[in-house]
């Protein structure tokens, strides 16, 4: 009979994806533990919020059931990355830390999570996406880098769980040539033109839409963060420099922003929600010109990797190409290869939501687990 073996998990994050993946958890936590050929048992030692911190001093297990109430109880501040990683360090056996937030001061801290042993899975771009510096820094580092810490994945910062990551390093390390990557990177920017703008007519107002795109959770905390195209301009770094680009920045390229320059200086998210539909008639404007030409408009974004050539912004289609006849949340990728020539592998479906996100998080975890046995 072999040992059991026990891993530490500690997440940072509990909304949208980070509620679902904590339901996920609890799935593949009951199912690992009950298997009698290798049972592992999965330890949740800290969660926490920006202001709410659950952990365990002595690192026995916190119950996976309860973890709402318990937060919610919780009367303790989070603590700093540099605490959390001193704290993780000192752990009795491995750790993985799931961070399902979009804060770059803990991505900022990959390193020194890495550098100490502890594996990250995450659906956070910012750590992939910022400066050059930064994933450098990562992936030398991490033992699926050229270093000897932890572990890092982060399927679900590009196309939510959607297979796109792990196609793309596939392609690239069996000694494919990526030419070219294109299509709708942003669950968000999908949703609203497919319901503001659907092929065939109609569709609501594009403030409307905006709103409810927040509420079912597509967008980023800050909406206006999907809105100026940094979201997709993100995912297109990420791509680009799996693709073998050196692209410096997602603001390194022509980004197109769909915010008004007059609520540029909205000091909230909410402000700018509020404000938003004075400018519908500016959008409205925009559709009814693409229908005269009948066309639809849709947002976009390429990594022409010969070029090196990264954009991303407002295109129109006709209503019979694959990307006019996305639905809901939809994402399309398309990667033109050597080894696939003038027909692109395409992967397509949701590219937003806490579940399909949350699937992307446990996905990386399990790869985690199976490399850390
Ligand atoms: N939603 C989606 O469809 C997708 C999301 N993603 C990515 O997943 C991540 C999470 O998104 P989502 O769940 O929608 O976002 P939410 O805003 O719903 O949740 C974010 C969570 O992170 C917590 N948080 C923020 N900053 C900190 C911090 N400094 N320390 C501890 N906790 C913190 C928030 O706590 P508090 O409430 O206290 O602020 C909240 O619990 C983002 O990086 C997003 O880009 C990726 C693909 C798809
Ligand atoms: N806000 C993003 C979430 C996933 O990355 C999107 O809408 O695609
Ligand atoms: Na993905």
């Amino acid at each position: 009979m072999p040992l059991p073996k026990q891993i530490f998990i500690a997440v940072i994050g509990a909304g949208g994806v980070g509620r679902c993946f904590l339901n996920q958890l609890h799935h593949l936590a009951s199912n690992l533990c009950q298997n009698p050929a290798a049972p592992t048992y999965l330890s949740l030692i800290l969660l926490s919020t920006s202001k709410k911190l659950l952990h365990s001093p002595d690192y026995r297990s916190l119950h996976l059931g309860l973890w709402e109430e318990e937060l919610a109880a919780s009367g303790t501040p989070a603590l700093s990355p540099t605490d959390l990683a001193d704290y993780l360090a000192n752990a009795p056996s491995k750790v993985v830390l799931v961070d399902n937030t979009s804060n770059q001061t803990l991505a900022d801290a990959y390193p020194l999570f890495l550098k100490k042993g502890i594996s990250i899975v995450t659906p956070n771009k910012k750590a992939f996406s910022s400066s050059y510096l930064l994933w450098k820094s990562i992936f030398s580092a991490a033992a699926n880098g050229s270093g000897a810490g932890g572990y890092v994945f982060h399927e679900s910062s590009v196309g939510a769980g959607l297979p796109v990551i792990c196609t793309l390093k596939e392609l690239v390390e069996t000694g494919d040539e990526v030419r070219k990557i294109e299509g709708v990177f942003s669950g968000t920017m999908s949703f609203l033109f497919n319901s503001f703008m659907p092929v065939g007519g109609g569709g609501g107002s594009f403030s409307a839409e905006v709103k409810r795109a927040k509420e079912l959770g597509y967008t980023e905390p800050d909406p206006r963060d999907d809105l100026n195209g940094l979201d997709v301009a993100r995912k297109l770094t990420i791509l680009a420099r799996l693709a073998g680009l050196e692209v410096e920045s997602p603001t390194s390229f022509p980004v197109q922003s769909l915010i008004p320059k007059e609520l540029e200086g909205c000091k909230s998210g909410d402000e700018f929600l509020e404000r938003l539909s004075e400018f519908d008639g500016k959008m409205e404007k925009l559709k009814k010109e693409a229908v005269t030409e009948g066309k639809v408009v849709r947002f976009v974004g390429s990594v022409d990797v010969a070029k090196k050539d990264v954009k991303v912004g407002l295109e129109k289609f006709d209503v019979s190409h694959p990307i006019a006849a996305l639905k809901g949340s939809d994402n399309i990728i398309s990667f033109y290869t050597k080894r696939y020539g003038d027909n692109p592998l395409i992967i397509q479906g949701a590219g937003a939501g806490g579940e399909v996100t949350a699937m992307g998080v446990t996905g990386d975890l399990i790869k985690v687990l199976r490399l850390l046995h």
